[in-house]
């Protein structure tokens, strides 16, 4: 049977030559792994209006969504990924909480490949890291 195509939309939520990683809980799926903010596209939603979405119900604020960076395909053993990553920012006076992660961290040049990644995620740290970082 071919596998369920699972789309999701995660924010990269820049500042300051860094930007936000969440630790998914250990109860979880892949948890005890780092990602970016986000989760899965309804049926008819906008992937961009996903990201607001998420980041509201995750982090508790309100972001501005910029341009797509990538789309993230991975093959998981029990579904394909099909994630769109966004450039995103706070918008002023908002600061993420943590509700749904076990951890929040601001994440930097120097300690990007410090962090125990979701496997999709790998692929495009690098491109993440030369694009946004340095
Ligand atoms: N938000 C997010 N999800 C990612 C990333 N990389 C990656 O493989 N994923 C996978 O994409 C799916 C995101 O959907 P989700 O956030 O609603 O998943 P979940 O397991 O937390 O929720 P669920 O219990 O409702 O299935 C998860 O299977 C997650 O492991 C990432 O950087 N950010």
């Amino acid at each position: 049977m071919d596998k369920k195509l699972v789309r999701v939309s995660a924010a990269l939520i820049v500042k300051n030559k860094s930007f936000l990683a969440a630790l998914r809980p250990v109860n979880k799926k892949l948890g005890g792994f780092w990602e970016l903010p986000g989760g899965k596209v309804e049926p008819n939603e906008d992937p961009k209006d996903t990201c607001i979405r998420e980041i509201r119900e995750e982090l508790n604020c309100n972001i501005k969504v910029n341009d797509k960076i990538t789309v993230c395909t991975f093959d998981y053993p029990d579904f394909i990924l099909q994630m769109d990553v966004f450039e995103c920012e706070l918008i002023k006076d908002n600061y993420p909480s943590l509700i749904e992660h076990s951890a929040l961290q601001w994440v930097n040049a120097q300690n990007i490949f410090d962090f125990k990644w979701v496997p999709a995620d790998r692929d495009f740290l690098p491109l993440i890291k030369e694009k946004y970082l340095l």
